[in-house]
């Protein structure tokens, strides 16, 4: 099985090119795959399809030729990866599957059209956050209050008074499961000065990450509602690096870094 290997800010990426659609992808293989010690070792995997040969997304085919079939490393299915799909985009260039410049790419959450910049970052329309109200985490014991936000995929992004480099995220906080029945990402964050902000995040499926680009959206909405605010661009600090989340009054965007590091053969 051939591989490449990709992170956005140190959310990393195994990507399987899978054109014609033929690989098996239970979840226990995906999970295998993500295996920081036994595997090649990842966030999660990033499936590279054709989108007319995808039934789940087929009707995406005129917008996007390829489909980013998304799992979280546990080997669970996720709507939507914000990092992920500024990664794929940056494989698709590199392996000659679309051309640069700006494109639309198929996810369970709806076509995402991203642009690649001379600079190396790569911006992605992420469509509008849909806010869904309130809800609590509890995070070794604290309990923090947090805004729901639909990315497509589930958030609750939280603005905490403590520290978020304190925190202890080795275990998964606690939600409600009446808000979030599929499960949910959890963000904390702290302002860091005027659209400046600090996140942490506990994925669903994955654990602490290093960057988490739908988080990082889901964190700016929060953080916008706070202050009665609507648009504007907020820089995100994460573990592994910055992202600029751009609110507008039609949909959000999320730009940053997306890098390619290795490519090879699985023999799992
Ligand atoms: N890291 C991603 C989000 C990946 C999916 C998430 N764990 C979920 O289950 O919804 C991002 O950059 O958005």
């Amino acid at each position: 099985m051939r591989f490449a290997k990709g992170h956005g800010t140190e959310n990393d990426f195994v990507i399987l090119p899978d054109p014609e659609g033929e690989l098996e992808l239970p979840g226990a293989l995906v999970a295998a795959i993500c295996d920081r010690r036994a595997g090649i070792g990842g966030d999660g995997v990033l499936h590279v399809v054709r989108t007319k040969l995808s039934p789940e997304v087929a009707d995406q085919a005129g917008e996007a030729e390829w489909f980013m079939d998304y799992r979280n490393a546990d080997g669970g299915v996720a709507e939507m990866c914000g990092n992920g799909v500024r990664v794929f985009a940056r494989y698709l260039v590199s392996a000659g599957l679309a051309a640069p410049g700006e494109f639309g790419v198929a996810t369970r959450g709806g076509v995402k059209r991203v642009r690649l910049a001379e600079t190396g970052d790569v911006t992605v329309d992420m469509g509008p956050p849909r806010v869904l109200g309130e809800s609590r985490a509890s995070v070794s014991g604290r309990e923090y209050g947090g805004l729901r936000v639909d990315m497509g995929n589930p958030h609750l992004a939280c603005v905490i008074g403590d520290p978020v480099a304190g925190l202890d995220l080795t275990r998964p906080p606690a939600f409600d499961p009446e808000h979030f029945p599929n499960g949910v990402n959890v963000e904390l964050l702290n302002a860091a000065g005027p659209r400046r902000l600090v996140m942490r995040v506990f994925e669903r499926g994955s654990g602490e990450t290093r960057s988490c680009g739908t988080g990082a959206v889901a964190s700016a909405v929060a953080a916008a509602h706070l202050a009665g605010e609507t648009t504007g661009s907020w820089e995100v600090e994460v573990l592994g690096g910055t992202v600029t989340v751009t609110l507008d009054e039609r949909t959000s965007y999320l730009a940053g870094p997306a890098v390619l590091v290795a490519s090879g053969e699985i023999t799992l």
